[in-house]
């Protein structure tokens, strides 16, 4: 019996008859009911001809009971004829369930918590109980064997419905024809080594109750024969943030159940697992056991505490080759606090022999878990680098410095294995997955991204010293009203688009239903502006930045759901404010939005390397500052980012939708503002932080036609309040695009510059929607929206590392370059490659000698400057491509995000 909430993903095979739509003569075909999706299939094991979305369509039996009546939510029909009355009884019971099996009517989705390699994490609320809730989406990609394979390997796990204290429980599994999403418990501290980046020292106690929860967790998962195989920082989270920290396991995207041998071993195959953390036997290509969690184990401990780790170096391959020599060394300046007793674990855990390795209840006996009497004696070990973004920025520099050695590691004298041959192959996939690159010896260093708000607090308001120019990166949140005028009564909002964002076609209502009010937050003022639109700008004496940040990110209730999609940073936002309240927010962000989005698609192509007033094209965002995180409803088809690509779509499919061709217009009207926090933005900021070099701008327009390099002179302040970034040199461009994708519309909401003491916008600025696909039409013309990736400042990210793409193969962030041309410069070409997203680097690896061979030439591309890659590292867009793409408009400006490739060509509609 399934112990989860809602019971387990629903799951029917069989022949059913089909009536023909035209002949009305009936066809035997084979269908498979997954959860709320129906699939046709010519045969049992061919591939599915169709699938189509069962929730909220209607089921009834008709025929006197033989038969089965589906009428889609779109009125499209279909008749099944079971070849039996008990079959028919029994597809009639399932049909009907599965057509209720909408996460919507469960739980209430709010904010994005982070985004991780093949999904997205957003907080959520079971809406019986009010209980805080993780949900993971996965959407979907058939093609992207990688994402699949993990989507099976959760839905495996949750089959397990592992109930251990430190495991990370999954309450519910919805499995829908586009998304899986996971229902998790909600781990409000975040990500462990996030929370120990930050202590100044740390005793030897706190790491050993850290680790017995890990190794408990781990035995727990050994003990049900599930391998983890991907132990690693980021999958360990934390329930609290102040000590003693209890935490979990999470994430099973890579999980596996071993098997017993007829040598009574329990093994798995498959080179899965993360260049750092995995173990020797995995790359010698062996089969292997739970073993390997353990020795990632070591690797976790060994890296805890001491802040370093046991096997790195410059690139992957030398990280791989330390791991299989399985030597490391405890250096005296770093262990010389630590005690005999937790070495020898770390030793226990990295022994190169799997059979002698400690297994986790073995680890769990040692005398370092156990004891009560562990060393008091401060370690004092700098563990900064165990932050997130410090790992992620590490992992983004470690450029192949040397490709062609990287692929003849076999070639190395003191390595001997024969695997290697396989293994080069495989290190030039996981590199090109990861992003990696080789940079041009003329690049400056990748640098580090500017503050994230993977968990994110309200936006403050405050003052910065006038001296000081602000940088404002804002996210727009892309919302409003779908065309069709459909509005989920359950948000209370305009922010179905939002909602969809994390829920796409299922989520969305689809009941017609008057449109809300625009609403405005307590405490928060609005201010629309229009993008290049002079006279709605702020007056302002003294200099200031704005940069305002599109992202198409779920919205939610009134306050929910904005918070953590962004992040401001505001410098002299009170007259902004004021200025702001003054504004008709209602419909002019959307009016705006519209009409500068409308020339910009027609100016596109003259567009030249001008840096001032380039704002045609972007949303129309509507700023808040103000003491809450504000959401501002405000166009009536608000929300959209880019346009062009969604309005075509839109056209093909739904010309008949009265608003569809205006509720592509570019628009932003929702703006969400948070900031790290208050003293984040304390007026105290002052240098003395991270304080980045200028990086030469490089922009190029996606469609060739511009190059805006535009100096910036920003700072920004840091997370903690300590020093600012420098984003000088910050490339900026206006960007909106849109990247059609087998009907699915990426959009982009875009950002804006606004200087105020030139009185004028500036240039428009980099927005992105992550890359996430944005907006689009589902052929169910639900309006979907993948979220988009957070917005960034941009600036510093390696070449060919443009977009901030973490989606579908939608617009791709039309990406400000990096410092050095190539393919991420300026949603030029690569930069909208969907899913090039350094700092979330997909740095799982497997063996798949077609994904080799794809990696090869994704790093030729990359190295000859062209497009970036895919999530999955796959090369995709090059600024060729996004030339030709005849779908794909950007919104003008100086540049235009690329088309984000063609991940996504959701099943045909069936014939009813
Ligand atoms: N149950 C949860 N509660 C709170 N935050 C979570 C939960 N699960 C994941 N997260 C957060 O969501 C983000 C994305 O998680 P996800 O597991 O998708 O990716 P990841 O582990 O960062 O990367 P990868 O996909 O490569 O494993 C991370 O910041 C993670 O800390």
């Amino acid at each position: 019996m399934s112990s989860l909430r809602h019971g387990p993903p629903l799951a029917l095979h069989g022949y059913l008859d089909k009536e023909g739509r035209k002949l009305h003569g009936r066809k035997t075909r084979y269908f498979k009911l997954q959860d709320s999706a129906l699939f046709n299939h010519r045969r049992k094991d061919s591939l599915p001809t169709w699938g189509i979305s069962l929730i909220d369509s209607r089921v009834t039996l008709g025929h006197k009971g033989e038969a089965i009546m589906l009428q889609l939510f779109d009125g499209k029909k279909l008749a099944l004829f079971p070849h039996s009355r008990v079959d028919c009884d029994k597809w009639a019971d399932l049909l009907q369930r599965a057509s209720r099996r909408k996460i919507g009517n469960f739980y209430r989705v709010t904010g994005l918590i982070g985004m991780g390699s093949f999904a997205e994490v957003r907080v959520g609320y079971d809406k019986t109980t009010g209980e805080q809730v993780a949900i993971k989406v996965m959407k979907k990609n058939k093609r992207d064997t990688e994402l699949m394979r993990s989507v099976e390997c959760e839905m495996n796990f949750v089959s397990k419905c592992i109930d251990h204290v430190n495991v990370v429980r999954t309450y519910d599994c919805f499995d829908t024809r586009d998304n899986m999403f996971l229902v998790m418990e909600y781990m409000p501290g975040g990500m462990l080594y996030d929370l120990l980046a930050n202590e100044g020292y740390f005793l030897e106690r706190n790491a050993s109750s850290i680790m017995k929860d890990i190794l408990q967790g781990v035995a727990c998962l050994h003990d049900h024969d599930i391998v983890h195989r991907d132990i690693k920082p980021e999958n360990i989270l934390a329930m609290n943030k102040e000590w003693p920290l209890k935490v979990k396991l999470a994430d099973f995207g890579l999980a596996d159940f071993v098997l017993e041998t007829s040598f009574g071993d329990k093994c798995t195959n498959g080179m899965y697992g993360t260049p750092f953390f995995v173990a020797p036997e995995v790359i010698r290509g062996e089969t292997y056991g739970p073993a390997v969690d353990c020795w990632s184990c070591g690797v976790l401990l060994y890296n805890i505490l001491s802040g370093a780790l046991p096997f790195d170096g410059n690139n992957i391959k030398e990280v791989l080759r330390r791991v299989r020599s399985g030597k490391y060394e405890f250096p005296e300046a770093e262990w010389r606090d630590i005690s005999d007793d937790a070495k020898d674990l770390v030793a226990g855990l990295l022994e190169l022999d799997p059979k002698k390795r400690l297994t986790a209840h073995a680890a769990l006996q040692h005398n370092w878990i156990v004891s009560t009497e562990l060393s008091t004696r401060p370690i004092r070990n700098d563990r900064s680098a165990l932050g997130t973004q410090q790992r992620r920025a590490r992992m983004s520099s470690m450029a192949i410095d040397d490709v062609k050695g990287a692929l003849d590691l076999d070639d190395d004298s003191d390595d001997g294995d024969d695997g290697a041959a396989q293994l080069s192959v495989e290190f030039a996939a996981a590199e090109a997955q990861a992003g990696f690159h080789t940079p041009s010896p003329m690049a400056p260093p990748p640098q580090l991204a500017p503050p994230m708000h993977s968990h994110s607090v309200p936006v403050q308001h405050v003052q910065h010293p006038p001296a000081f120019e602000a940088h404002i990166p804002v996210a727009a949140v892309a919302a409003g009203r779908q065309p069709t005028g459909r509005h989920d009564s359950d948000m209370g909002s305009a922010t179905a688009a939002g909602y969809g964002a994390a829920f796409g076609d299922e989520y969305l209502p689809h009941q017609h239903q008057p449109p809300a009010e625009p609403f405005t937050l307590p405490g928060a003022a609005p201010l629309a502006h229009a993008a290049g639109d002079d006279s709605l700008l702020p007056s302002r004496s003294t200099s200031a930045t704005v940069d305002v940040y599109g992202v198409a990110d779920a919205g939610a209730g009134p306050l929910d759901g904005v918070s953590s999609v962004s992040e401001a940073v505001f410098d002299h936002s009170a007259p902004l404010a004021a200025t702001a309240a003054s504004q008709p927010v209602s419909s002019s962000a959307g009016h705006h939005g519209r009409r500068h989005h409308r020339r910009s698609g027609r100016e596109r192509s003259h567009r030249t390397t001008s840096t001032g007033a380039t704002a045609a094209g972007v949303a129309s965002a509507a700023v808040a500052s103000g003491t809450a995180p504000g959401v501002f409803p405000t166009a009536p088809h608000g929300g959209r980012g880019g346009g062009a690509g969604g309005r075509q779509h839109r056209r093909k499919h739904h010309s008949s939708s009265p608003t569809s061709t205006s509720a592509v217009a570019a628009e932003a009207s929702l703006v969400s503002l948070n900031a790290p926090s208050t003293a984040d933005l304390a007026p105290s900021c002052s240098d003395g932080g991270p304080f980045f070099p200028s990086a030469a701008a490089a922009t190029t327009a996606a469609d060739g036609a511009d190059a805006a390099p535009v100096t910036h002179n920003v700072r920004y302040p840091s997370p903690g309040g300590m020093g600012v970034y420098d984003f000088s040199g910050l490339a900026s461009a206006a960007s909106v695009g849109n990247g059609t994708d087998g009907g699915r519309t990426g959009s982009l909401v875009s950002g804006v510059r606004v200087d105020s003491t030139a009185s004028s916008v500036d240039s428009v600025a980099l927005g992105y929607a992550g890359g996430g696909g944005g907006d689009g039409l589902d052929h169910h013309g639900s309006l979907v929206s993948t979220a988009g990736g957070a917005p960034r400042p941009l600036g510093h990210l390696p070449a060919g590392l443009g977009a901030n793409g973490l989606g579908d193969g939608g617009g791709g962030g039309p990406s400000v370059g990096g410092p050095a041309g190539g393919g991420g410069a300026a949603g030029g070409g690569g930069g909208g490659a969907a899913a090039n997203n350094p700092f979330y680097l997909p740095d799982v690896f497997s063996v798949k000698s077609i994904r080799a061979k794809r990696a090869k030439r994704a790093l030729a591309r990359q190295q000859q400057g062209g497009g970036g890659a895919d999530r999955a590292g796959h090369a995709k867009v090059s600024s060729s491509a996004a030339k030709g793409h005849g779908r794909t408009r950007g919104g003008g400006g100086t540049s235009s995000a690329a088309p984000g490739g063609s991940h996504r060509h959701p099943p045909p509609v069936p014939s009813t």
